[in-house]
């Protein structure tokens, strides 16, 4: 399924039209090959040298196009998986509307904490991402007031992961929210949110 194209009355902005335009999600995709890469090599100093010398390179391509938050590509492309922000894990969502949602992700070497686990903050991250976006589907923006995370076995790298999100209730501005994370039929971790509407004029 593709992702919803107005979130919270947010219009993503889509950078590329079927008529053509740049290839942002394949720059994005480099980038997450990149940091997977980088992360998980240990490479002789030839190839460090070379490979600083390039991101060098590209850093320099970039930087001379730098935008404001209200230009910006990354994070607003929600039809690409982790909405074109390389932050965050590939999400690709296969059940949404206003009430729950269902995602799929794997991380990568990128993600890792220690001994095949991925790194705890990480967690907390996919379920403010995923909780945050169905809190704001088809209503105004809210933002995340406390998000609790409890881990319940390690969440392992490299590996098939399922995203659940649940709205559990709406009380005036709050709602609340629950998120579980699995790998096959274990439970890595599970946490409640609550997620409060904004008022006119707030950040
Ligand atoms: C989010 C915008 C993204 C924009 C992106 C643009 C385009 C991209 C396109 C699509 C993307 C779509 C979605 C984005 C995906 C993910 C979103 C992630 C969301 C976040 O990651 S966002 C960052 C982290 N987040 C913060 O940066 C919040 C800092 N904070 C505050 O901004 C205020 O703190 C606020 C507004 C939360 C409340 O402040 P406030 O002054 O408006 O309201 P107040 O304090 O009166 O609370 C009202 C009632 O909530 C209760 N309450 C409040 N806090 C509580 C707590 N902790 N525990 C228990 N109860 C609590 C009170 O007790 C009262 O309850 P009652 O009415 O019953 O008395």
């Amino acid at each position: 399924m593709s992702e919803p194209g107005n979130i919270g009355g947010f219009r993503p902005r889509r950078y590329r039209t079927d008529g053509g335009g740049p290839d942002f999600g394949r720059m994005i995709e480099a980038l997450r090959r990149i940091q997977d890469g980088i992360t998980a090599a240990d490479a002789p100093e030839g190839v460090v040298t070379e490979v600083a010398d390039m991101l060098e390179k590209v850093a320099a391509a970039v930087e001379p196009y730098e935008v404001d938050e209200e230009g910006m590509i990354a994070g607003r492309r929600v039809d690409l998986p982790g909405r074109g922000q390389a932050l965050i894990p590939p999400l690709e969502y296969d059940e949404w509307d206003e009430d729950h949602v269902v995602a799929r992700c794997s991380m990568g070497r990128f993600y890792l904490g220690a001994n095949g686990a991925a790194h705890g903050g990480v967690i907390p991250l996919v379920f403010d991402e995923v909780l945050g976006r169905l809190a704001n589907t088809g209503r105004p923006v809210s933002r995340t007031a406390y998000l609790h995370v409890n881990f319940r076995a390690i969440t392992p790298i490299d590996a098939p992961l399922r995203v659940t999100g649940t709205v559990v209730r709406i009380e005036g501005r709050k709602r609340f929210l629950t998120a579980a994370l699995h790998h096959g039929d274990t439970l890595c971790a599970d946490g409640d949110a609550l997620f409060v509407a904004l008022n006119p004029g707030q950040p």
